[in-house]
């Protein structure tokens, strides 16, 4: 049996402020260092140990990692980067309050930019200061590959070459593996991993901060799958991100 961590970054600052994100990087707030040191202790008092970690190239992930691997002591674990686990990228959205947008377009319409599988939010220009061709860590990118704006589809394509070239072997051959990625970005992964229909992936949300493992066959087909910590508070922490972009609660 394999096992496989999967950890979303802890609350950033525009977590907290309520903006859509995307692409842009912001930093952890205290509150998020603090949920990534929980994460790196409730993993190290279950004594998991690392082989290798993957994350992305945003800030509140790496910091994240950062923070989980002193917390356990294994910061010298190897840590690869890369922009295939950037969050969804959420094109013109991003910088934009959640439930500002909601108050102005409808929840359902919010809803359907957010959480619909093949729904692309507005899309950026390619002379939008947000455009990530202008960001030096793109440039090894083709302009194909630079999004303007992204779906969750888009995103499971994006990120599915990496996971099946890069991360499957490692698995596979018995590497034990932490990704520290975002709320979409993990999105995607879990529904290739778990075939979670387009519909079903509406509602799944996941909680910042909390370590989710999944325990997986030879074949990397999923046994089982559980949250580290305490169900309540993982509950109330998953519908409080479904709440953030609705106009009224
Ligand atoms: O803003 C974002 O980039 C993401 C994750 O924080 O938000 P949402 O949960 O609305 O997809």
């Amino acid at each position: 049996m394999k096992k496989l961590v999967l950890l979303r970054h802890g609350e950033s600052i525009w977590n907290k402020e309520n903006r859509f994100t995307g692409w842009t990087d912001v930093d952890l707030t205290p509150k998020g260092m603090e949920e990534a040191r929980s994460a790196g202790q409730i993993l190290r008092e279950n004594g998991f140990v690392f082989d290798i970690a993957y994350t992305s190239v945003l800030k509140r992930a790496i910091r994240t990692l950062w923070i989980t691997l002193d917390q356990m002591d294994q910061m010298w674990v190897p840590v690869n980067l890369t922009w295939r686990l950037n969050e969804r990228h959420y094109g013109a959205l991003q910088g934009l309050n959640k439930a500002e947008t909601a108050a102005r377009y409808g929840d359902k319409q919010v809803l359907l930019w957010r959480r619909g599988y093949d729904t692309q939010p507005p899309a950026l220009t390619n002379d939008d200061g947000r455009y990530p061709g202008f960001d030096l860590r793109y440039s090894h990118l083709t302009p194909e590959e630079i999004p303007l704006t992204e779906s969750l589809k888009d995103t499971v394509i994006r990120f599915l070459p990496y996971w099946d070239q890069t991360i499957v072997p490692q698995v596979k051959s018995g590497q034990r593996i932490i990704i520290v990625a975002h709320g979409n970005s993990l999105r995607a992964l879990i529904k290739y991993l778990d075939k979670v229909s387009d519909d079903a992936i509406v509602h799944y949300n996941i909680p910042t901060g909390v370590p989710l493992v999944y325990e997986l066959d030879d074949n990397l087909e999923p046994i089982r799958n559980y949250y580290l910590g305490n169900s309540a508070e993982i509950e109330e922490a998953m519908l409080a991100v479904t709440n953030q972009a609705k106009a009224h609660i």
